[in-house]
């Protein structure tokens, strides 16, 4: 994981060095966060982002600078909005028009200004699943760059809110197009579309944005034979598009950030399970699929149940000279919808007792757990030059009781 950090925090700076401008890398708290986590990222040069009071309250208990912290969220509440600014956190992504006021209002009462940016959809489609891409007109995340005849667009009306009130300051425009992308065109169409924003209030307001966030997204190899999203390709097109765009509108670079999540945790990650029942069944078909289960499933990794996510799992306990057969890994849960990987050769003798290791779980696997049937969430355990060390302890039954009121 701290590799991977390295790798697109130096992708990043080279790509804007040579561009003239700078760069901040956020690590997206979304995809996994505990406080060991945001330490190794403070370590690697990271800032933080979080999107509730519970990433905001781990990345603070780590120790992380509240400067070197962002907060989002479409829906914040006030708790979330009177932390950051009480421990006077780098910028608040605001949402929509009404957070505005909001902020603004919080920031008087408590007497500080708030940094903030807005956070603008620009219309472009990207990454792996509907659920998963978040710049198109029709959903919940941001404002719309798309101009109503004669009006102002709603993205620009919530800039325009923002200069308007002196308890804000204004540090940049946001824009986040989706999850699991491995083009990086789409960077580039929505870095133009935001550029446009930043020259529309320079040229009303005389304001010039000094910086934009184009947020994460970088996709990942799940399977083997996946080719992932390269960092340098994707920084250094980004950059180009920025700086393209910017000798179009007559505008200096702006300074740049990212938040990337799944392409920095995701690989880093592996689920461990214990094979339990394996059960021959006859298909439609006539053939026989061997169904695995494991002592887990959907609620350690909904992705399968939620986005057709497709994986890798081998046996990692033995070696097997078995000839490979055709399997399901599925869970313990009470639905069949309860898949871990779809379809996957494992050696014919996978029997109960089996270790089986499923690649590429560090992005929203644990961080999108469930205790569905009660079934407690497994550890997190660190492994470092041979060492492992626990760093999210294994749920209980008892722990599960302890929120139990009778
Ligand atoms: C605003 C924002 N930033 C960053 C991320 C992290 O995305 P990813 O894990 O795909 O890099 C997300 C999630 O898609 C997001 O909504
Ligand atoms: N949770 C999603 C991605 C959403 C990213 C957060 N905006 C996934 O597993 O792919």
């Amino acid at each position: 994981m701290r590799a991977r950090a390295r790798v697109y925090r130096d992708a990043f700076t080279a790509a804007c060095t040579e561009a003239g401008t700078q760069v901040d890398v956020y690590y997206a708290g979304k995809a996994f966060l505990s406080v060991a986590v945001a330490r190794w990222m403070t370590q690697e040069g990271l800032r933080i982002d979080t999107a509730s009071l519970g990433e905001l309250t781990t990345a603070l208990r780590a120790g992380v600078a509240p400067g070197d912290i962002g907060l989002h969220g479409n829906n914040k509440s006030d708790a979330e909005i009177d932390l950051a600014l009480r421990s006077g956190i780098g910028r608040i992504v605001l949402d929509s028009l009404p957070e505005v006021a909001r902020v603004a209002e919080a920031a008087a009462a408590l007497g500080v200004r708030a940094p903030v940016m807005v956070r603008v959809t620009t219309g472009v489609h990207a990454g792996g699943h509907e659920y998963i891409s978040t710049a198109h007109e029709d959903q919940k995340f941001g404002l719309s760059l798309a101009a109503p005849d004669g009006e102002d667009s709603p993205a620009t009306a919530a800039v325009l809110a923002v200069l308007a009130r002196p308890e804000l300051e204004l540090l940049g425009l946001h824009s986040h197009i989706g999850s699991q992308i491995l083009d990086p065109a789409g960077f580039g169409v929505a870095a133009r579309a935001v550029m446009t924003l930043r020259a529309e209030i320079a040229r009303r307001t005389g304001v010039l944005v000094p910086e934009l966030d184009l947020g994460g997204g970088f996709g990942v190899a799940y399977l083997p034979g996946d080719v992932p999203l390269d960092p340098e390709r994707a920084a250094k097109e980004m950059v180009a598009a920025l700086a393209d765009a910017g000798r179009e509108l007559d505008q200096p670079l702006p300074r740049l950030s990212i938040e990337p999540g799944r392409s920095i945790v995701g690989p880093a990650g592996v689920t461990l399970y214990t094979v339990g029942t394996v059960k021959p069944v006859r298909t439609d078909d006539g053939s026989v699929r061997t169904y695995v289960a494991v002592d887990g499933g959907m609620s350690d990794n909904i992705r399968p149940a939620l986005y057709g996510a497709d994986y890798h799992a081998e046996i990692v306990s033995r070696a097997s000279d078995a000839a490979p057969t055709r399997c399901r890994v599925v869970g313990k849960h009470c639905e069949s919808g309860d898949i871990v990987v779809h379809d996957v050769a494992l050696p014919g003798d996978v029997a109960a007792g089996d270790l089986l290791a499923v690649a590429v779980t560090g992005a929203y696997g644990r961080s999108m757990a469930s205790t569905y049937n009660l079934v407690p969430r497994p550890g997190v355990v660190a492994v470092s030059g041979g060492v492992a060390t626990p760093i999210v302890r294994r749920e209980s039954v008892e722990d599960l009781l302890a929120l139990d009121l009778g």
